[in-house]
């Protein structure tokens, strides 16, 4: 049995979808750029911020001056609507306490801003006791990078074989394999299933539950 599983955020443990696109749109706005629909966002997240900025960004706009401007008004807008629309998805919070129920450690490896990763970990799952909450931090590589989640592995003091990464984009099945870690992709996120199986991940999870049968981890 693994020993440790960790968690994406964007996609994966939470649906932010709406207030990522509410907030963007809200930058855009400010500068007269055209907004975008709530679903277009799917592909413009997962790079962290400002990958998202300069995506959303008209293509002949995409400067860093100009990505710089749209941070500066989305970041005090997403500080206080964050939470307003972004969900756990539907056995999430079940999954997470049949993990921590049977000892296995937990963390979290994302790409969205540190802040804001710990906040709505907080806010959202107040009852997990997670190992590591990892967000994009100044000066750290972001996913594909394994960094982040090497970084959990040490701090758990556990080794590859025993480590489950799951989350729903390719960067994220990147991340895994660059980490040898075992890969999960998980369907329900914002990439269609077809971005994952290009990977070859160790498993597709369609619900939150069939990881815990992969993982061989009775439900409760
Ligand atoms: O903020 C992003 O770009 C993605 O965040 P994630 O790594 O939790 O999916």
């Amino acid at each position: 049995m693994k020993k440790l599983v960790i968690f994406d955020l964007d996609g994966t443990l939470l649906n932010t979808i709406a207030d990522l696109a509410a907030a963007t749109n809200h930058a855009l706005q400010h500068y007269g750029y055209p907004t975008h629909d709530t679903d277009a966002y799917r592909y413009f997240v997962g790079n962290g911020i400002n990958k998202l900025f300069e995506r959303a960004l008209p293509e002949t706009e995409r400067t860093e001056a100009n990505v710089l401007k749209i941070r500066s008004q989305f970041i005090p807008y997403y500080n206080i609507h964050n939470a307003d629309l972004s969900r756990p998805y539907p056995g999430i919070e079940q999954v997470l306490h049949t993990l921590q129920a049977n000892q296995i450690l937990i963390g979290v490896a994302s790409n969205k801003y540190q802040a804001a990763t710990s906040k709505l970990i907080a806010q959202y799952f107040p009852d997990i006791q997670f190992v590591e909450v990892l967000g994009q931090r100044e000066g750290v590589p972001a996913k594909p990078d394994p960094q982040a989640v090497l970084e959990i592995m040490e701090k758990a003091d556990v080794s590859r074989e025993d480590v489950a990464y799951i989350g729903d984009s390719c960067v994220d099945m990147e991340t895994g394999k660059n980490a040898g870690v075992t890969t999960i992709g998980a369907s329900w996120g914002f990439r269609p299933r077809t971005e994952l199986e290009a990977y070859n991940p160790d498993f597709i999870a369609d619900e939150a539950c069939d990881i815990l049968r992969f993982l061989g981890i009775p439900e409760e």
